[in-house]
């Protein structure tokens, strides 16, 4: 079933296109990637879906249906501009928010705690909030977020202000929540961190959507057919030289990036290549999301 589903929506603020004849849907218990350049309309589509502005046209489904009070409760949100009340100890902050969703006070008691515990905050449960630093800010907003269980999580930056290890934390809970089938909507750009996540992606720029599939599915479309190699001594590299049918050889992480002549097919070479040196890897080079997030947004900017 979608968790989530937009049909032809448009949104103008004053005559501003801002959101123009988006669909796309988002299915249960993936993590989905929401990605575009600043002033893309992310934000914009992420309100829409909760509610908060109402679409100029089109139709938005959640859990099938129109967003009931019942369905809010369903949902966890970790907005763009963060918000705690300062004064507020951690733990109650939790279990506050916890219970203004319906969770009974004994269960929101107890998930507060192992929330807090599964980021490294449980020794700090008793400060106010304004007492923390700003990383720990964030965590403890991204908990507030999801102590109630939700079933849809929608998270605008989740990751900045976060230092590796508090981002490798918050990136485990993500896969943990899609594992149990929840539904992840991210929103980032933090293109290595989205790559790494997202299942499928959407990329929006200037409102109209530009990318749309599996981030496996994109990076293949986007592709120009050439290899990765490594080899298991550098100085068998000069060999390349050797080999016929090679348009271009660049460097690449630690291994070379081959581009085929259009007449030579991936198999000659890697036979070629074994035949003169030990290969550690042979792979189809693909681009990063990150390359083609850059690559798309100065092809349309261009036009
Ligand atoms: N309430 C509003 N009134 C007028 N214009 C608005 C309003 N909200 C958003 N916009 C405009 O809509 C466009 C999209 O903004 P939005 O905040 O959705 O982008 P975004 O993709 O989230 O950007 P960022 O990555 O910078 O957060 C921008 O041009 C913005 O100025």
């Amino acid at each position: 079933m979608h968790a989530l589903e937009f049909e032809g929506i448009s949104k103008s603020f004053a005559e501003k296109n801002v959101i123009r004849d988006i669909s796309f849907s988002v299915e249960q218990g993936e993590i989905f990637g929401l990605l575009g350049p600043n002033g893309a309309g992310k934000t914009t589509l992420i309100r829409l879906l909760l509610d908060i502005i109402k679409p100029d046209s089109g139709e938005i489904r959640i859990f099938g249906g129109s967003l009931s009070a019942a369905a809010k409760d369903r949902i966890g949100y970790l907005p763009e501009e963060r918000g705690l009340y300062r004064k507020t100890k951690l733990l109650d902050t939790l279990v506050y928010l916890a219970r203004l969703k319906n969770v009974p006070l004994k269960e929101a008691q107890t998930k507060a705690e192992a929330l807090l515990k599964s980021l490294d905050l449980y020794e700090h449960r008793g400060k106010k909030v304004e007492e923390l630093s700003k990383g720990m800010q964030q965590k403890i907003q991204f908990l507030s977020a999801v102590v109630h269980e939700p079933e849809l999580i929608i998270l605008d930056e989740p990751f900045s202000g976060l230092d590796p290890v508090s981002t490798k934390a918050v990136k485990d809970k993500i896969l943990e929540y899609r594992n149990e089938g929840k539904t992840v909507i991210l929103s980032t750009h933090m293109m290595e961190q989205a790559q790494k996540l997202c299942d499928r992606i959407l990329m929006l720029n200037k409102g109209e959507r530009v990318l749309y599939g599996t981030v496996a599915g994109i990076r293949k479309e986007h592709g120009k057919n050439s290899l990765l190699v490594e080899f298991a001594e550098k100085r068998s590299l000069s060999i390349l030289h050797e080999i016929p049918g090679i348009r271009k050889i660049t460097w690449r992480e630690g291994a070379v990036e081959i581009l085929p002549e259009e007449s030579t097919n991936a198999q000659a070479i890697l036979q070629e290549l074994v035949r003169r040196a030990e290969i550690l890897r042979f792979e189809q080079a693909l681009p990063s999301l990150n390359e083609i997030f850059i690559e798309t947004v100065e092809s349309v900017s261009g036009e």
